[in-house]
């Protein structure tokens, strides 16, 4: 695998990978984008995208502009030699990992923001974070110029904030159905895999087991014909018994335009949560059938 930090590393390296599949004129590539502090999730990501390119770049890259404030961007685990590792052991052709200096040089001053979508949810509770978001996955896509993207469906609103921002802004690669979102991968208790995971103490770990099977229950409830406001402020009143704070949001949306539902429409449905347990602010969606 070969690592590039700098944009011309990359191009070269980019330039080589697509140049060399097995006589092939153009070799796919697919990109996967992470924060790092990799694990099964974005590993799932990356041999998806095995299967459906020839050769699969991933980036890592901790972006400063899509955490607000006083959110953990210092915190945020950094283990580049230990991901760089796994991504090779997956079979991964590079590894773009940009500093900041890199990726936001002195002077730059564009931004992109995509509405509709990209509000409410953790757009509410994160102002500015999907701002971030569109804009440094746009420069992902211009730098790698993949043929596919794969991000996961556990942060199922920025799944939709960069489909739209692809289709809106005619980005050279994709058909919308080159971004695959990939199925959120969970640990055994069900708790949804994140690199954020691992800022809990035991209970919390263990209490936050509590967030699917509440979000479970929830859905039983609505798909058995219960009042959504009354099965979502139960949902609430279980992750508050657990031990989490009063939740960021639970809502029950219309799958494609994230809007919110009172009663099922017909059309695919979305539970959505974001709350904090011990300060870590853990986010979980599954599909309700309608
Ligand atoms: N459990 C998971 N299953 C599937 N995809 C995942 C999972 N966790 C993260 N991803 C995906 O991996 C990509 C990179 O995500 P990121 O590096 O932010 O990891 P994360 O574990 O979501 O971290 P965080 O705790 O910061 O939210 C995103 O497309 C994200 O949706
Ligand atoms: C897509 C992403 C890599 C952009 O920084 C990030 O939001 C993430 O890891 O989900
Ligand atoms: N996994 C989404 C990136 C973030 O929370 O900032």
């Amino acid at each position: 695998m070969q690592t590039a930090h700098t944009l011309d590393v990359l191009r070269t390296n980019v330039a080589k990978l697509r140049g060399a599949s097995d006589g092939r004129e153009r070799a796919r590539i697919g990109l996967v984008p992470t924060m790092g502090a990799l694990h099964e999730g974005h590993l799932t990501l990356v041999r998806r995208a095995l299967e459906e390119c020839d050769a699969v770049a991933a980036s890592i890259f901790v972006n400063p502009t899509q955490f607000g404030p006083n959110e953990d961007l210092d915190a945020y685990p950094r283990q580049l030699a230990e991901d760089a590792a796994m991504l090779e052991a997956e079979g991964c052709a590079l590894l773009w990992a940009p500093s900041a200096e890199e990726m936001y040089p002195e002077g730059f001053v564009t931004n992109i923001s995509v509405t509709g979508v990209s509000e409410g949810l953790c757009g509410g509770s994160r102002p500015g974070h999907f701002d971030g978001v569109a804009t440094v996955v746009n420069k992902l896509f211009n730098q790698v110029q993949p043929d596919m993207a794969f991000f996961g469906e556990k942060d199922f609103q920025q799944l939709a904030v960069i489909r739209a921002m692809a289709r809106d802004l005619d980005l050279a690669f994709p058909h919308v159905h080159s971004i695959i979102g990939v199925p959120t991968v969970r640990e055994s208790d069900g708790l949804a895999m994140s690199s954020r995971n691992r800022y809990l103490s035991d209970a919390n770990r263990a209490a936050a087991a509590n967030l699917p099977r509440a979000m479970q229950a929830a859905i039983a409830q609505i798909e058995a014909g219960a009042q959504i406001a009354n099965a979502l402020s139960e949902l609430e009143k279980a992750l508050m018994d657990a031990g989490f704070d009063k939740p960021d949001y639970t809502v029950l949306a219309d799958a494609a335009s994230l809007e919110p539902l009172e009663r099922l429409s017909g059309k695919p449905a979305r539970l959505l949560v974001a709350a904090r347990i011990g300060g870590t602010r853990l986010i979980d969606n599954m599909a309700v059938s309608c």
